[in-house]
This record gives structure tokens, sequence and C-alpha cells, in this order.
């Protein structure tokens, strides 16, 4: 593994069973990452985006192949070192945010940090997605965006070496989306955490460093992006 390399994935292969039917999601997916990098992973409707990120995640086991992080087997984990893999490895932001209704802002985030090693300072994390006067709020109370913040800085706050995004801006109008990727570009910058957003939306291609298309279970493309674009540069 290159010394560089901070994720290796080498013939990934998933396969969904239902009944007689087999799905082949991901059909033999091999790419790596290196650490810092802002990858954005491109492609349509079931062209197996999430089963890789789910993968990654720790979330699901493949049917062939591995995943390497900071040259952990990913694929040969315990069930023990998989749950303290999530917990403390790797950050996850969702399309629909997926906040404890019932817990305020800061508890949201509270309640992520107090099972892991290396938390950040709650704090700090609420100021640097800006939403230190929103802390004592309720999810019902918030904005989709201002909800996106608190889930960016729960899964941040975690002190994770790795963030996974899956269509992080599904779910919000154009301007709160870019103010959504621009925070992730600062959280990627300022804490130098890997970060791996999903979309179909090609727009978003441009801000990464890296991007991996991938097509009906294939990875079609995977290239470096020598002149990123800022967030607030992109359209769709
Ligand atoms: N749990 C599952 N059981 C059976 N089939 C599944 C399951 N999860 C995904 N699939 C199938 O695997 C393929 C890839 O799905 P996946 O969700 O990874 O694609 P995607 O690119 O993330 O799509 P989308 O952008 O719509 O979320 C699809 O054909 C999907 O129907």
């Amino acid at each position: 593994m290159d010394k560089k390399s901070f994720i290796r994935v080498n013939n990934l292969k998933k396969e969904y069973k239902m009944g007689d039917v087999v799905v082949e999601a991901l059909k033999g997916a091999s790419f790596e990452i290196e650490e810092g990098e802002f990858v954005v992973i491109l492609g349509p409707s079931g062209s197996g985006k999430s089963t890789l990120l789910n993968l990654i995640g720790g979330m699901d086991s493949p049917s062939e192949g591995s995943i390497m992080l900071s040259h952990k087997n990913v694929t040969k984990l315990s069930e023990k070192k998989l749950t303290s893999y999530r917990r403390d490895e790797v950050g996850f932001v969702f399309q629909f945010y997926n906040l404890m209704a019932n817990l305020t802002a800061k508890e949201n985030v509270e309640l992520a940090t107090e099972i892991c090693k290396n938390p950040l300072p709650i704090n700090d994390v609420m100021k640097s997605v800006n939403l230190l006067d929103r802390i004592d709020h309720f999810p019902s109370q918030m904005s989709g965006g201002e909800q996106q913040r608190v889930a960016i800085a729960r899964a941040v706050a975690k002190n994770p070496k790795l963030l996974l995004c899956d269509e992080p801006t599904g779910a919000l109008d154009f301007n709160t989306g870019i103010s959504i990727l621009s925070l992730l570009s600062d959280v990627n910058k300022k804490y130098n955490k890997t970060v791996m957003v999903i979309t179909h939306n090609s727009g978003i291609a441009k801000m990464a460093n890296r991007v991996i298309k991938m097509r009906s279970g294939i990875i079609i493309d995977n290239y470096i992006n020598d002149k990123p674009v800022s967030p607030e540069g992109i359209e769709w």
C-alpha cells in the first residue's frame, strides 16, 4: 500500500439476494484515496454509491474484496472492532439529517461524542458550523440547512478520520446546499478530515480533489481535479 494511501478499496463486490433474485450492486470496485482529499462519488440512481459508502463505513460487509483504511482491514474486523470503528473513525452525514427530535442541537452532538474516544470540544465545533446561538433549539425549530449543520457538527465532533456524506444537499434548496458544501469544504481544510460525498449531482464534482464516477456497480472513471472550484463558484 502506497505510503500516502489512506483508503484502498480492492475488487469490492456486493450482491443482495432477494429470494431467487440476485442484485449485483457492486461488481469489483478498486480505487485509492489519499488522506485529506475531498472526494465526490458521482453516479446515477442505482449505480451503487450508497452500497459503497455503507461498506466503507462498516455498516455492511462485502460479498468479496477488501477495504483498507489507514492499514486496517475494515472487511476483516470482528463485530466488536467494527463497532469501535464506526464509533471512533467514521462520521456520517445523511440526506435527511437523522437528528433525535427530542434532543436539542447541543444534546444531539453531545450524545454522539459521549461514546467515542477522542471528541473535539462541542462549543468549538458548534461555533465552526455557525450554530452557537442555536444550541438550545430542537430540530423542529430549525430549518433544513440548520439541521444539516447540526448533523455535520455531530459527525465532526466525534473527531473521526473520515466523513462519509450521503447526498448531504439532496433535501436542500440551492443556496442552502451551497452553504452546506462550503461548510464541508471548511471541515476538510480546517480539521484535515478526508471527506467523501456521494451524489448524482455533477455540479458538486467541480469542488472535489478527486472524482470517482460510477455506473451500474462499476467505477467508470477516477480522476484528480487539478483546479477544484470553491463551492460558491459551482452551480446546478
Ligand atoms: N438492501 C438491499 N437489498 C436489495 N437490493 C439493494 C439493497 N440496497 C441496494 N440495493 C440495490 O443495489 C443497487 C445499488 O443501490 P444503491 O442504493 O447502492 O445505489 P445508489 O447509487 O446509491 O442509488 P441512489 O442514488 O438512488 O441512492 C440498486 O439496484 C438497488 O436496488
